[in-house]
């Protein structure tokens, strides 16, 4: 019997932007009820490869498969079970936020009463009941990256892709982030997140691959000591290696 296709595998990912940065050159899988985070300084490239994941983006070489399925060919069968939350946290600013859930299990493929269920359960679960009538322009920075997390969430998407998710949630967010990618996890789900917060992704990630100046360096233990050091250290020889290349 052949292994499962990864949930997502990116194989010799190239975007190059004018005056040189981008993506050059890149491989990835995350394998599902696998957790692979990602993290770099900024600009080191970790959007601009999510964006090509999810084919916000069109790589100059190189491709990308979502459970088998090229990317560029992917249909709404493949998107449905895709949940992401890269760049915009909420579609529709004047709609409240329990309006903007319904509308991204709507788009997700459930139907009404399924989407009521889904959008019920994931209030609940990201702890949002009172702000579930406010409008997505109105609520705090925080509690509309819940909402958007939630958005892309809430459909038991089978690949997760989530660009910075913790950046604006307090402690009490964090751990509900935690606990509901944990929970899909061990459903079988597989997620790539970014982060900047070392700590937070050594406590869920399986793996950590460092990215700097669009290429994958080396990876960080996740149960290692001293993560910045390592961090840092990889940084910086990889920097000292292209500079006297
Ligand atoms: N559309 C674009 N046109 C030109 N350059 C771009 C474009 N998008 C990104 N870049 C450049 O590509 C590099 C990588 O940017 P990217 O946003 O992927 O980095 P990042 O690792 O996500 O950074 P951060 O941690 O700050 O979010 C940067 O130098 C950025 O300025």
């Amino acid at each position: 019997m052949s292994a499962p296709a990864a949930r997502i595998e990116a194989s010799a990912l190239v975007r190059e932007f004018r005056g040189g940065a981008g993506v050059h050159g890149l491989d990835l899988t995350v394998a599902p009820g696998e957790v692979h985070a990602i993290v770099g300084l900024n600009g080191a490239g970790k959007t601009t490869l999510m964006r090509l994941l999810l084919g916000m983006l069109r790589p100059d070489r190189g491709d990308v498969r979502i459970d088998g399925v090229d990317v560029q060919k992917a249909g709404p069968e493949t998107w449905r079970r895709v949940g992401h939350l890269v760049d915009h946290p909420l579609a529709y600013a004047e709609l409240d936020a329990r309006a903007n859930l319904r509308a991204a299990a709507r788009l997700h493929g459930l139907d009404r009463q399924e989407a009521a269920a889904a959008v019920d359960a994931v209030i609940a679960e990201f702890d949002l009941a009172r702000y579930a009538d406010v409008r997505a322009s109105r609520l705090s920075l925080g509690n509309r990256q819940r909402v958007g997390l939630a958005a892309a969430l809430l459909h038991g998407p089978r690949l997760i892709v989530l660009d910075e998710p913790t950046s604006a949630l307090d402690p009490a967010g964090v751990i509900l982030l935690r606990e509901s990618l944990l929970r899909r996890v061990a459903a079988g789900a597989g997620v790539l997140v970014s982060s900047h917060h070392l700590d937070e992704v050594a406590r869920i990630a399986d793996r950590i691959t460092i990215i700097n100046d669009g290429r994958a360096i080396g990876t960080l233990d996740p149960s290692g000591v001293d993560l910045e050091r390592a961090f840092f250290a990889a940084v910086h020889a990889d920097d000292r290696a292209r500079s006297a290349a």
